[in-house]
């Protein structure tokens, strides 16, 4: 339990007495109590739900009550005036009275929990920290804002704070609902409808806050839950590291993909990240496989030809994508066909002078191959007079004429001749130049096929959020637009953080040609993940790519110095593995590397991050953090990839704890500063 004075607050955490705390114990099995009525009572629905989205119902709100176990009740606010309010990870009510309970901590009523400092307590008397241990309560940390104003750049309760940041990590993100700092409560409260991006440096905290935003979302906007949300994320490894995070806040709709993962129908099965092709070259592809050329055909032992170029141009006009405004041109040259076939057929009939046109028989009757062709169309002859004049066609006759066409393959094959009909897959392998297979980057140009093609079939979402959404490409934008035709999003990333040459440097220039200026951007400044003494070692390196750029502030450090060794690989990375025996320890590689460290010491190729040792590329370590962290071979890391600099500031940034740095040969100029170590 903390006891002290921090910032100017007043803290009476030793203070309390052990009846303050039986107390509390009291209230809490109360809300135990409401809680397990709650379950039972969705149990009892589910168990007679027959319709299945009120089996879905009651399923999910049966999972979404067995989430807020741990931690259900984790604070106190005392008003002022006199008024009380526990929050908690849900709303509880009173079954009398509708009193509440318990706040969920979303609610406008939570908020000062987060805000309320003693230079501005907005109305808070006492914030108490509820500590529990399964159902029991084990500590309250109490802070009175008695209007004692400190510092007001202050952390909202910096002991359970540093606590929280300082534990052992376990290789799977947790919820932050306990701790959430100001700065960030701002950002998870914003309700901007539009695109909102969080804009920060490692470990502010952007992946936690864009979670719990989404979290908000769906507990303001009630009608978000219908449409669905998407979370996308660089990889599969940092999804599972999310993974628990939304359902922990007992959130279990949220569907999670990478950008690859956006289109099930393409598996990867190459490497390549960046891509080479644009829109225009994916539309220009589209737009050359319509072949302007006579169309002839064959009918009815008539031989017709049209040019298809009125036909082409009305299509165009259509505004369609190709394999929709293909119907358009269909239509068109059929039309034409059928009236050319119509007027043989009726000037065949009217002409009385005695002149066979086109195989009608002289005395003005329709012949063999007219009355063919009329039934084929569907023309109903009548069976008294089948050799009568048929003067007129009406536009059902027509109609059916076109029909008949459109059923001859002789002439479908002339219409896919000059329009044909596309697959994205096709069209894709060609702008590609016919890959073998597909790769990661590969997979916006699909779909940007599939939208020039209209294929559609995708779904889209209520609201998206994209994490390390500085890796996109323009395509990749294009891609996810497409899913969220509302541009409700939230999305994350840092700039100085950018491995790709095909990703971001400025987020107007990206959102703008979808959004124009209707985007908002929030700046998260403190970095809750990396200790000032990582900090320190990777501050050259930031500054030489970054100059002018401010890196985010450290509220904590460890006291343990970073170091760097010259020595070979593996042998080197493998003895410093083997110092660390607790916490949850990576060595970030340059790919070169990658498959011999992993042998050398025997881990799975595959990442596994509640492993204690995990081998990991830059590009993988993306979003993730670890206790300890070695980085092998910077100088590769460096030169292995355009945009290096990024890379080797990514990995140094996932240490919780501890850095060491291992180069094979001469240490780069960025980190000659690092203390070197003996060996
Ligand atoms: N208010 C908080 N309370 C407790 N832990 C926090 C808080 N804010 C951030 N953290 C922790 O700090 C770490 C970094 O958070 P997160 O991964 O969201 O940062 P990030 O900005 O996305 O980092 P990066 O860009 O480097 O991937 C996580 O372990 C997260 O749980």
């Amino acid at each position: 339990m903390w006891t002290g004075t921090l910032g100017g607050r007043h803290a009476e955490g030793g203070g309390l007495s052990s009846t303050e705390i039986d107390n509390e114990q009291q209230y809490v099995a109360t809300l135990y109590d409401q809680l397990d009525a709650l379950r039972a009572q969705a149990a009892d629905r589910l168990a007679v739900a027959v319709e299945p989205d009120v089996k879905a119902f009651w399923q999910g709100e049966s999972a979404r009550l067995a989430a807020v176990e741990d931690g259900l009740c984790f604070g106190r606010l005392d008003l002022v005036d006199g008024r009380r309010a526990y929050i908690g990870r849900l709303g509880l009510f009173r079954d009398e009275d509708d009193e509440p309970l318990l706040v969920d901590w979303r609610a406008p009523a939570a908020r000062p929990y987060y805000v309320a400092t003693a230079a501005e307590p907005g109305g808070v008397r006492r914030r108490r920290r509820i500590t529990t241990r399964g159902r029991t309560v084990v500590a309250l940390d109490d802070e009175l804002l008695d209007g004692d104003a400190g510092d007001p750049g202050d952390l909202v309760g910096e002991a359970a704070l540093l606590a929280e940041l300082g534990a052992e990590r376990t290789g799977r993100m947790h919820d932050i609902v306990t701790t959430l700092q100001a700065e960030q409560d701002r950002v998870v409260r914003d309700d901007h409808p539009g695109v909102l991006v969080v804009q920060g440096g490692p470990g502010t905290g952007k992946t936690a806050v864009a979670l719990h935003r989404l979290a908000c979302l769906l507990y303001t906007r009630t009608q978000l839950r219908g449409r669905g949300v998407l979370v996308v994320g660089p990889s599969t490894i940092f999804l599972d590291y999310i993974g628990q995070v939304l359902p922990g806040l007992g959130e279990n709709s949220v569907v999670t993909t990478t950008i690859a993962g956006m289109r099930p129908d393409a598996v990867i099965t190459r490497a390549g990240t960046t891509e080479t092709v644009t829109p225009e070259q994916v539309a220009a592809a589209v737009r050359a496989r319509v072949r302007r050329r006579e169309l002839e055909v064959e009918f009815e032992e008539q031989r017709l030809v049209v040019d298809p170029g009125a036909a082409i141009t009305a299509a165009r006009a259509a505004g369609l994508p190709h394999n929709a405004a293909r119907l358009v041109f269909q239509r068109h040259v059929l039309d034409a066909l059928a009236r050319e076939l119509a007027d043989r057929m009726e000037r065949v009939v009217l002409t009385e002078s005695g002149e066979a046109l086109d195989g009608g028989s002289t005395d003005g009757t329709l012949g063999a191959a007219d009355l063919r062709a009329l039934e084929a169309a569907g023309v109903i002859i009548d069976p008294d007079q089948p050799q009568a004049p048929r003067t007129v066609l009406d536009e059902a006759d027509k109609a059916s004429l076109r029909d008949a066409l459109l059923a001859d393959p002789g002439v479908t094959d002339a219409l896919d001749e000059v329009w044909p009909h596309l697959r994205a897959e096709d069209v894709a392998a060609e702008v590609l130049g016919w890959p073998d297979g597909w790769s990661e980057a590969d997979v916006p140009v699909l779909d940007e096929a599939a939208a020039v093609l209209g294929d559609g079939g995708f779904p889209t979402y209520g609201h998206v959020v994209v994490d390390e959404a500085q890796e996109l490409s323009p395509m990749a934008w294009r891609m996810l637009m497409r899913r969220c035709p509302t541009r409700s999003m939230t999305i994350v990333g840092d700039l100085a953080q950018t491995s790709t040459t095909a990703g971001t440097t400025s987020w107007a220039d990206v959102l703008g040609p979808h959004v124009e200026d209707r985007w908002r951007l929030a700046q998260l400044t403190v970095n809750y993940r990396t200790p000032t003494e990582v900090m320190a070692a990777a501050a050259k390196l930031f500054a030489a790519h970054h100059p002018g750029l401010t890196p985010a502030r450290s509220v904590r450090s460890t006291g343990h110095q970073p170091w760097r060794l010259e020595g070979p690989l593996p042998s080197s990375i493998v003895a410093a593995v083997a110092e660390h025996t607790t916490g949850r320890l990576a060595v970030i590689t340059p790919r070169a590397h990658h498959a011999t460290l992993v042998a050398a010491l025997g881990v799975a190729a595959e990442p596994d991050l509640t492993a204690p040792v995990v081998v990991l590329t830059p590009a993988q370590a993306k979003g993730l953090e670890f206790d300890v962290v070695l980085i092998a071979d910077p100088a590769r890391i460096l030169t292995e990839n355009p945009l290096g600099h990024n890379d080797l500031y990514v990995a140094m940034t996932r240490a919780t704890q501890r850095l060491g740095i291992v180069h094979p040969g001469p240490v780069p100029d960025v980190l000659a500063d690092v203390r070197q170590r003996e060996s």
